[in-house]
């Protein structure tokens, strides 16, 4: 109720000349890309009566109305609505003056009839009390089924009521109807014609009703017809019928537009949006208010409490996307479990080869030889010894049947001696002292060059060059590759689940028209933004739940920092992601675009961003991109932390606070100013 007050506060009263007129139109001009919708387009809708906008398919009978409801900017001209233009600071048009029911379904498929009329009450500040009170009257007058059916069950001319009831549901004073009667039975038309006719004599209603069955407009008290984005004709029903001497609207129409056809097409007459538009072919009303001057009477206080977010708005949200994730089982349990997938696919499958196949080839027959000493020290989980003669062994490789080839000297213990004791040896003792060893280096022999290190333990020494490499400052002498990738890895996932989740969500909805339906509800971007990535929050505190309980107790990969610093890094990439995600579905429109946007950034930012190989492995120019990227530090500082225990005291650390807390801002608010451009 406190709300309601603060709303009613915002409002300023109407400038003088508009009282009569719901809606009105003057020299309107809108075009998609080259295509003129609307040209020269001026209307009139008397307060308090039913306006049956009729005309072609494809003449811009649903552009108008989304110019009108201001989901649409228009290229030129003038729009009042309820006497101030769409989206005037403090006038509830979009909000609550507004009954919207857009061509589109536009509803939730998976809410049943009683959570989408609660959803758009919540917006709309109703009481719970009021909602029942009106699902109730509306369930019964477009005799809607059992409001616990879902919508997705629901028969096309149904969900189209459902879609009528949300429009009607907070008693607008405005009532702009898309096709509200398609796919409804001629019995239920004429219900619902009855009560909007009903509804426009009882209150200050004003209805725009488009139609494709013409004769049903003879109910409304004023009709237009559009062609090519023009008006080109606006009476009552009656006299349009009188004037073509006509027994039936339809009739009335098809002769108007037959003289429209005759005419020279309108679009090719009207000159450009260029200030000196061609008069109308209907005479219109007063001059346009003067927009600019009405915004400078604003209040500082008014403007304030217009950009301020709706906690009810956010909150509503929120709970819609919780109920279509309940509604949605599997979806839910993929969104946990493909984070925890993933992360166990790399800890299983990255690091040491195992059951590689070896030629030996030993042609010591000494016992006890050193050669035989050094190969039982050999590691048999990852290297399978296959003893061969020469021959074979080189066959073998050749047929890539092994990975390499161990060779030892019929002298290797007696010549290796020699090298150790004698003071100075010849070639042929080097050689015949040497462990011999041929690889196959196309693939698997990444971990070969370190296979004397690893796999002799501390044997190694005998055969090694002498140097010795001491036990790690930081980090173990195992696992190097697995460890050095996996916090990398963890934040890439996080990054990307949440950029695709959002992108999808974000993008389906746009498709859907359920955004539009929402602004049009008096929801605006950056609560659609904050309510989104609130509830992105609470399924990016579970993935990370989960992701580090296999990485640290699962495949005890190690941590040596604070788990707090671990959590709030991947929190905030996760972040990164969900406001990456809204500036890829602000620029891109459908689902196709966006999935190649996504799988497209993936691959340069996993090469790129220092997580499966270092970032020094890069050449200069593309190192500084490396760096710009917004996974390359945080991977960095997350390294830090685990494996050396850094604080934020270290540059290194904060750092990659820093850079992500960066990105996050610029790209929310990339978002925001495309949003706001694209509206
Ligand atoms: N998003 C869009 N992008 C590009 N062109 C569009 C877009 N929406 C509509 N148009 C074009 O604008 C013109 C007017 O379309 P609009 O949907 O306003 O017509 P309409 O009178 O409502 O048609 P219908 O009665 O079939 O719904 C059409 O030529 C249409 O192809």
């Amino acid at each position: 109720m406190k709300e309601e007050n603060m709303e009613d506060d915002l409002e300023l009263p109407l400038p003088t000349g508009q009282e009569n007129f719901a809606v009105w139109c003057q020299d309107v001009y809108q075009s998609y890309g080259k295509l003129k919708a609307l040209c020269n387009m001026s209307l009139a809708v008397p307060q308090g009566q039913i306006y049956g906008l009729l005309g072609p398919s494809g003449c811009g009978k649903t552009t108008l109305l989304k110019c009108i409801v201001g989901a649409l900017k228009i290229s030129q001209g003038h729009i009042t609505v309820l006497g101030k233009p769409p989206k005037f600071p403090g006038h509830k048009v979009p909000g609550k003056k507004l009954g919207y029911m857009p061509q589109k379904l536009a509803l939730y498929s998976e809410f049943t009839i009683s959570e989408t009329l609660t959803f758009y009450g919540r917006i709309h500040g109703l009481t719970s009390k009021k909602i029942q009170e009106r699902m109730n009257h509306l369930i019964d007058v477009l005799e809607l089924p059992q409001k616990t059916s879902l919508v997705q069950n629901l028969s096309g001319g149904q969900q189209r009521r459902v879609s009528l009831g949300v429009a009607l549901l907070h008693n607008p004073e405005l009532l702009i109807l898309d096709e509200p009667t398609v796919g409804v039975d001629p019995v239920l038309r004429s219900k619902i014609w009855q009560h909007l006719v009903e509804i426009v004599k009882m209150g200050k209603v004003s209805v725009i009703i488009t139609t494709h069955y013409i004769e049903e407009a003879r109910q409304a008290n004023m009709v237009g017809l559009m062609r090519n984005g023009q008006l080109v004709a606006e009476d009552p029903p009656d006299a349009i019928m009188q004037q073509h001497c006509s027994t039936t609207l339809e009739h009335a129409f098809l002769q108007l537009c037959e003289t429209s056809d005759n005419e020279n097409d309108p679009k090719q007459e009207s000159s450009p949006p260029d200030g000196t538009l061609e008069s109308q072919p209907f005479p219109r009303v007063g001059s346009p208010p003067a927009e600019e001057s009405l915004k400078g009477s604003v209040d500082w206080k008014v403007r304030a409490r217009h950009m301020l977010p709706k906690w009810r708005n956010i909150a509503a949200l929120m709970i819609k996307t919780f109920v279509r994730l309940k509604r949605l089982p599997g979806s839910l349990v993929l969104q946990f479990m493909l984070p925890v997938m993933e992360i166990t696919l790399i800890c299983l499958c990255v690091g040491e080869p195992k059951g590689i196949r070896v030629a030996i080839v030993n042609n010591e027959t000494l016992f006890p030889s050193v050669s035989k000493s050094l190969l039982s020290f050999l590691d048999n989980s990852s290297v399978q010894q296959v003893s061969l003669s020469h021959q074979e062994a080189f066959e073998g490789i050749y047929n890539g049947e092994y990975w390499g080839v161990i060779a030892f000297g019929k002298n290797f213990t007696s010549y290796l001696i020699k090298r150790m004791v004698e003071k100075q040896v010849s070639q042929e003792i080097i050689d015949g002292g040497s462990v011999h060893i041929w690889l196959d280096e196309t693939g698997k022999t990444t971990y070969f060059s370190a296979f004397v290190d690893h796999n002799l333990g501390d044997r190694a020494y005998q055969v090694a060059l002498p140097v010795k490499f001491e036990k790690p400052i930081y980090g173990s002498q195992n696992k190097v590759f697995p460890a050095f990738v996996t916090p990398g890895i963890a934040l890439s996932i996080m990054f990307y689940q949440a950029i695709s989740l959002t992108t999808l969500a974000i993008v389906l909805e746009r498709k859907e028209g359920l955004m539009d339906r929402c602004f049009v509800s008096g929801m605006r971007s950056f609560e659609m933004i904050l309510a989104h990535l609130f509830s992105q929050l609470f399924i990016i505190s579970i993935q990370i739940i989960l992701l580090l309980l296999m990485i640290l107790l699962v495949f005890k990969i190690p941590n040596e920092g604070s788990l707090v610093l671990i959590i709030i890094l991947m929190v905030l990439q996760g972040v990164t992601g969900i406001s990456f995600g809204l500036v890829i579905s602000s620029v891109v429109d459908d689902e196709q675009n966006a999935f190649q946007a996504v799988v497209g950034l993936f691959q340069p930012n996993l090469l790129l961003g220092g997580i499966i190989w270092p970032v020094e492995c890069i050449p200069y120019p593309l190192r500084y991109v490396s760096l710009a990227l917004p996974l390359t530090y945080t991977t960095e500082a997350l390294r830090c932390i685990m494996y050396r225990g850094w604080s934020l005291s270290q540059m290194m650390v904060w750092r990659g606070f820093a850079v992500t807390l960066g990105w996050n801002t610029f790209f929310v608010i990339l978002a925001t100013v495309i949003l706001k451009l694209r509206m």
